[in-house]
């Protein structure tokens, strides 16, 4: 059934559709994504119309958003069902290996180390657990298959829990004058969408925000981020297509000075950690920031899409091995069964995650909070041991 005969059939209010511009698209109907749809009641039978973008406006998004329904529903709750997916897997993981329980030997340490490993903790850290597990099953007797579970699901409680505790999570400003965030990190992995989410944050905290558009590589993303400043009415600072990123930062630190704005975000082109030359860009625009704005603390925050798992941990290491990055954004949580990754990240490369994204639409961004998450991931599991 083609899209319009669906509306027709099903009238709605708002419809988010994503227009997909295929390399060898050329006219005619492009092929549309439905992203979301708002059903109108009661009144069936009505068509709308829908306003495509024209051929040469690649990549647009139409993102709408109804913030004051997810501003309601409670921090907790959504990081529940942002997990849910990771939290199916860890339980489906967790039940088969217990399943196959017969004693605590040198097997069940081996199972143990691969059942982690597969739940995306990483090798190092399903090695460390397992190593210390080993003394602590031993330390406190357990031998009833529920008691080892507990000894087990409780040790992975505190390793995440421990983890937080000198970890500096938090978000630094400048004690005055702009604080400049980048935003840096592959292409695709949410990099706008995660500025658009945190200016909003930021501007409902009562800041005044600004932000500049140093994406001038691909075509679109001027615009994307454009929209993203009209939806929360927040200037905007753009340079031409192809213009010289450094350029716009510059353009968009004098414009957050002049203005006195409290922050002023940077979306970047997705780069690739190996290209010397994006990355040479990069210090490029920090060489920039500096010089306008030299005591000022500035947040680099590297943007890892999680539904990528382990490839993610190597992207940050490498990202970590040519930049100061100064914390994460764990995007598309929401997205994937993979979120166990939260913990190599934090355990072989000791780089704070600062926001988790659990979602497309603006406020389904949350600061990271180790107990919490700790919390939803393992709860049902020590719930379902107990
Ligand atoms: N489900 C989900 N989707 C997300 C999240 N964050 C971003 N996305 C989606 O990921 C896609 C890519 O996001 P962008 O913000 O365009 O990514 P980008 O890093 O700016 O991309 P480039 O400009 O190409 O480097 C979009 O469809 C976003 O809606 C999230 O937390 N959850």
């Amino acid at each position: 059934m083609g899209l319009f005969d669906f509306f027709k059939k099903k009238p709605v209010k708002q419809v988010e559709v994503e227009i997909l511009y295929p390399s060898n698209w050329e006219n005619g109907m492009p092929p549309v994504k439905v992203v979301a749809v708002e059903i109108l009641q009661p009144t069936p039978g009505e068509a709308i119309d829908i306003e495509l973008p024209k051929a040469d406006t690649t990549e647009t998004e139409t993102e709408t958003e109804t913030e004051t329904e997810t501003e309601t529903e409670d921090a907790g709750e959504k990081l529940d069902t942002g997990l849910q997916k990771t939290k199916k897997t860890w339980s489906e993981r967790w039940n088969a290996f217990m399943a196959n329980f017969r004693s605590v030997d040198e097997d069940f340490f081996d199972d143990l180390e691969e059942t982690l490993i597969g739940a995306d903790v990483g090798a190092q850290t399903a090695l460390q657990l397992t190593d210390e597990l080993r003394d602590e099953v031993k330390l406190q007797n357990a031998k009833s298959k529920q008691e080892i579970s507990e000894v087990i699901i409780d040790k992975l409680v505190d390793l995440y829990r421990s983890q937080g505790v000198n970890e500096d999570a938090s978000m630094h400003f400048a004690p005055e004058g702009p604080t400049v965030i980048l935003l840096v990190g592959v292409n695709g992995v949410g990099k706008t969408t995660t500025i658009g989410k945190l200016s909003a944050y930021y501007k409902r905290a009562g800041k005044k925000v600004v932000l500049a558009a140093a994406d001038t590589f691909r075509a679109g993303a001027t615009e994307q981020l454009v929209a993203w400043g009209e939806r929360n009415d927040i200037p905007v600072v753009t340079g031409s297509s192809k213009a010289d990123p450094a350029s716009v930062v510059f353009d968009g630190v004098k414009t957050a000075i002049d203005t006195q704005a409290d922050i002023l975000f940077v979306d970047t082109a997705g780069r690739l950690q190996n290209n010397v030359n994006l990355m040479q860009e990069l210090s490029k625009m920090k060489r920039i920031i500096t010089r306008e704005l030299p005591n000022e603390p500035q947040e680099v925050l590297l943007t890892l899409d999680a539904t990528t798992g382990q490839n993610a941990v190597q992207q940050a290491k490498l990202f970590k091995d040519s930049t100061d990055v100064t914390g994460i954004v764990l995007t598309k949580l929401d997205g994937t069964a993979k979120g166990g990754i939260v913990l190599p990240i934090r355990n072989e490369l000791h780089l704070p995650v600062k926001w988790v994204g659990l979602g497309e639409k603006v406020t389904d961004i949350q600061p990271f909070e180790a107990n919490d998450f700790a919390k939803s991931l393992f709860g049902s599991l020590l719930t379902e041991s107990k």
